[in-house]
């Protein structure tokens, strides 16, 4: 029988949160340790299992797998989400980029001293640089790219709930993003996940940067 999927992170979004979104669409069933104390993670570390000594860390098909965008990569190819060739690869790969970029400006917020700024930096690039990208790809197609789900959308319909979050309104410009989300919701692994008690995780709370920073989970020299 195979191995349950673990997944080794802390009880948060962080980098983990796209890996739970994509196992999730991909009806993968999976287990969290979580890393609650500084404890937890240094046994890891002593270990030997994490390779940079950092987490996310995902156990799958006998490996422990670390560095976000590789785990997201092979949960996409074993899942027939990262397109039917290297064309269709590169762009999935490329949009997905993308939306990990704006992602991790919104990741670091509860970390900075004085949010406002990153806030607005990333109100603009969001309307300016990001939204306008998936708005023109989206206008016919029902999914980015190869006429099929894949990371990429994934991404799209997380980044979007966590941009609405911040800037309830902020797809009011972008009417074929917003369907497109509206479409993802339906998706029912997708709207099961969205429910009250699924394995997504809320917002960062106040305290969710102290504790981070105190077990050393996140240094906060990186921000
Ligand atoms: N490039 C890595 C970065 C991972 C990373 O920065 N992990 C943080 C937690 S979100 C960590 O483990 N920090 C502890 C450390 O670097 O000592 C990835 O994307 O997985």
């Amino acid at each position: 029988m195979a191995q349950r999927v673990v997944l080794h992170y802390f009880n948060g979004r962080g980098k983990m949160e796209s890996i739970r979104w994509l196992l999730t669409v991909a009806e993968v069933e999976f287990d969290e340790k979580f890393l609650d104390t500084r404890e937890e993670y240094e046994k890891l570390v002593n270990d030997g299992v994490l390779m940079f000594q950092q987490v996310p860390m995902v156990e799958i098909d006998g490996m422990k797998l670390i560095q976000t965008k590789a785990i997201l990569h092979y949960i996409a190819e074993k899942y027939n989400l990262h397109g039917k060739d290297l064309k269709d690869r590169v762009m999935i790969n490329m949009y997905s980029e993308g939306l990990m970029d704006l992602m991790e400006m919104i990741m670091i917020l509860p970390f900075l001293p004085d949010p406002k700024p990153k806030l607005d930096e990333i109100q603009s690039k969001a309307n300016e640089r990001y939204l306008p990208v998936y708005e023109k790809a989206l206008t016919g197609p029902v999914y980015l790219v190869g006429g099929k789900l894949s990371l990429a959308d994934v991404l799209l319909v997380e980044c979007t709930l966590m941009l609405e979050e911040k800037f309830p309104a902020i797809l009011k410009d972008f009417p074929n993003v917003k369907s497109f989300q509206g479409r993802m919701i339906q998706i029912p692994a997708i709207n099961r996940f969205l429910q009250p008690g699924s394995k997504r995780k809320p917002p960062p709370g106040e305290n969710y940067a102290k504790t981070a920073i105190e077990n050393r989970r996140i240094n906060s020299h990186e921000f």
